[in-house]
């Protein structure tokens, strides 16, 4: 009786990786999530700071609890985001949409999920970078089918390019396997941040990772009839 209790009255909880290079906006996109979805006041703008360690937010929306990890994207940090990589139902890679100057180095740590973990010999992960390109760098075994939601940040200010010009520069049509999509957003003004949320949760619920996720963890359903 407990069990099932539980099963039908308890949230599902869910791990969503916040990843993006330095000055993103991925700490402020975090604190805004908060202003919307709980009843604390996320931080002001002015006090947040550049990420050294690990931030983390949770949040309740319908059936879901999200826990957020934002972690630091300045180059020597970006090293640490494959740790977090196997246990992530879900990523969230925000882009500086009116920083066309960084969309080059943005584009290429994304693509940089994959190639950590491969070997720990640097002669043959060279030739791994080289052999694949970013698109298929998403299909790391770690990240395999995490739902991935790309952001078109900042698109409060005026040069802000949208989130079709973003997706035509990132060019990842290729990754037909993977569930994804790309959202203009701003973590000043809040907008497309509801939009993203329910994205992620639907596609979520309904992904195969957090099947395996849970079978991994000894999640057991327990059976209605
Ligand atoms: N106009 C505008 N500025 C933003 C937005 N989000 C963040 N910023 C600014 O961009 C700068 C970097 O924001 P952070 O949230 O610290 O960026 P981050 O991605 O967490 O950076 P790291 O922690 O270094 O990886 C700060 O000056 C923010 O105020 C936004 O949506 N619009
Ligand atoms: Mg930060």
């Amino acid at each position: 009786m407990h069990g099932l209790w539980t099963y039908m009255f308890s949230k599902t909880e869910f791990h969503v990786l916040i990843l993006g290079i330095d000055k993103a906006g991925k700490t402020t996109f975090l604190e805004k999530l908060k202003t919307i979805y709980s009843i604390s006041e996320g931080l002001p703008h002015d006090r947040i700071v550049p990420t050294v360690g690990l931030n983390i937010g949770r949040i309740e929306v319908a059936n879901a609890k999200i826990v957020f990890w934002d972690l630091g994207g300045q180059p020597g940090l970006r090293s640490i985001w494959e740790k977090y990589y196997e246990e992530a139902h879900a990523l969230i890679y925000l882009i500086d949409a009116a920083c066309p100057s960084r969309f080059e180095d943005s584009k290429s740590a994304l693509g940089e999920f994959c190639t950590f973990k491969l070997t720990s010999n640097s002669n043959y992960e060279a030739n791994v970078k080289f052999a694949f390109p970013p698109e298929k760098a998403l299909r790391h075994e770690d990240l395999q089918g995490a739902p991935l939601l790309i952001l078109a940040n900042k698109q409060d200010l005026p040069n802000a390019v949208s989130a079709e010009e973003l997706d035509r520069y990132l060019d990842l049509k290729k990754l037909d396997e993977r569930v994804y999509m790309f959202e203009a957003a701003s973590g000043y003004d809040g907008r497309g941040i509801k939009e993203s949320i329910e994205w992620l949760v639907g596609v979520m619920e309904r992904s195969k990772r957090t099947e395996a996720l849970r079978a991994r963890s000894g999640y057991v359903p327990v059976p209605t009839s």
